[in-house]
């Protein structure tokens, strides 16, 4: 059953978006259950740009790389984050640089830039790579849940490479807690300071995470350090534009939270696809093993397989699902009228199992990388885990820095399985997690 979205101003020659009637309960179940199905049955019923109840709001959803161009790259500046993605997470990501739009996201993307710089990497590098491999000598082995382990230690490393700070192992147990529940309140359902919900707990943290950081700036603003808390401190933009404290607390709160599942969700995927295809655990860790145990900034781009079945693991389940924005004026998409006002969001996750860009979508296929197949250059936006356009995350670069380094160190000095028949169940209700946490049998080789 359908209807017109909206009245399309007469002297338009723009197409109508139809509009799903379905409530927004079922569609949200229907989403959260079966991406896949549900997206596909939609367009099937109503085209690739269509409209839903959904989170309380009315959405235009995009599909397709055609359309996510045309929205991320944002030509006529008709779309904005802020509106968008405060709805969702604002009260607890409140002016992280992603909820910022246009002039001033520009300004303050420029000044953040600067922590993302190659020195700044390379010096993160240095500090993350011993760390990494001693952590990676006491990884658990036997029945294992990688997610959690993997989350364990991304928590870890944000701590040091981020915050450069020694902290006494309650006080970091309290600010682990804190950012926890912060990120976990995103996705709260009942969205409402309802004590003892998600939803209440995540703005409790989100004061403690601020006064914490609010603690430690004058130490960090007096003596400068490689971690990126002091790089934002210190942080000056070609036109001479720093941050406040107000800023600096805003932004790493932003960043803590946008490095850490994505990087979590990310490895985890690759170690599923590898326990089911070990030709390709195989291959990767010949190539770690022919570089040594230390893996330095330039080793970065000498993993070729590594590389594939991070692009390929990323296309299959790529970690952020779908982009949110707000139409802030009347515009169009691919053809169709969008009003003013109108909440809009992209198919990330189904975009990459599009069969006229990909061959066989539905199966593991790394090469489909190669130079010689380059798939994922059938189309500016055919390969987007990382989104597109003045918002394009900013630690694409260290994210697969971290991921490579932890991927490196385990390939180098374990092994591990999954039952034949063992398929990964995903837990679609926020961003894409296993609902079991990823059981393998490791062994230490
Ligand atoms: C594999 C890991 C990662 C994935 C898949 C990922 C994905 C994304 C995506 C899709 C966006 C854009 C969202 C949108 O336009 O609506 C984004 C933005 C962002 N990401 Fe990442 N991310 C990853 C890792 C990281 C890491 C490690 C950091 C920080 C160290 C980070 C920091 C950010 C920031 C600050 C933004 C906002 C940029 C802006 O709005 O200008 N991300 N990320």
């Amino acid at each position: 059953m359908t209807t017109a979205y909206s009245q399309i101003p007469a002297d338009s020659d723009l197409k109508e978006v139809q509009f799903s009637k379905k409530s927004g309960i079922s569609s949200v179940l229907g989403m959260r259950k079966d991406p896949f199905g549900f997206q596909r049955k939609r367009e099937e019923e109503f085209g690739r740009i269509s409209g839903m109840s959904a989170f309380g709001k009315k959405w235009v959803v995009a599909s397709g790389a055609p359309a996510a161009e045309e929205v991320l790259m944002n030509k006529k500046k008709a779309f904005a984050n802020g509106p968008a993605w405060s709805y969702l997470i604002g009260p607890f990501f409140n002016r992280g640089v992603m909820l910022l739009d246009f002039d001033e996201h520009r300004s303050h993307r420029l000044i953040l830039q600067q922590g993302f710089s190659t020195a700044a990497l390379k010096s993160y590098m240095d500090l993350m790579q011993p760390m990494i491999a001693k952590r990676m000598q006491d990884f658990p082995t036997g029945e294992v849940l990688l997610f959690k382990e993997f989350k364990a230690l991304t928590l870890d490393v944000a701590l040091e490479v981020f915050l450069g700070l020694e902290l006494p192992k309650d006080e970091a147990d309290r600010i682990n807690k804190a950012f926890l529940e912060t990120v976990q309140a995103g996705v709260a359902v009942i969205r409402k300071p309802v004590p003892g919900t998600r939803w209440w707990k995540g703005i409790r943290s989100r004061k403690i995470l601020e006064e914490f950081f609010y603690s430690h700036i004058p130490a960090k603003r007096a003596t400068a350090t490689d971690d990126l808390f002091s790089v934002l401190c210190r942080a000056e933009s070609e036109e001479g534009q720093t941050f406040t404290d107000e800023d600096v607390v805003n932004h790493l709160i932003f960043v803590l939270m946008a490095a850490h599942d994505t990087s979590t969700i990310s490895m985890t995927q690759m170690c599923y696809r590898m326990a089911k295809s070990p030709e390709w655990l195989t291959k990767a860790r010949e190539e770690s093993l022919a570089l040594g145990p230390e893996l330095s900034y330039d080793d970065l781009n000498k993993l070729p397989a590594l590389d594939a079945i991070f692009k390929e693991s990323l296309r299959m389940c790529t970690p952020v699902p779908a982009h949110p924005r707000m139409a802030v004026e009347d515009t169009e998409i691919q053809g169709f009228f969008v009003p003013k006002g109108s909440m809009v969001t992209l198919t990330a996750l189904w975009n990459h199992y599009d069969e006229s860009v990909y061959s066989d979508p539905w199966s593991f296929d790394p090469d489909r990388f190669s130079k010689e197949r380059a798939e994922d250059k059938k189309h500016r936006m055919a390969w987007s885990p990382f989104g597109g356009g003045v918002h394009k995350c900013i630690g694409l670069y260290f994210g697969q820095m971290e991921i490579k380094t932890i991927m490196h160190h385990l390939l180098r000095n374990y092994d591990w399985s999954v039952p034949a028949d063992y398929e990964l169940p995903m837990d679609y209700s926020s961003l894409p997690i296993p609902k079991d946490g990823l059981p393998v049998t490791l062994r230490r080789l």
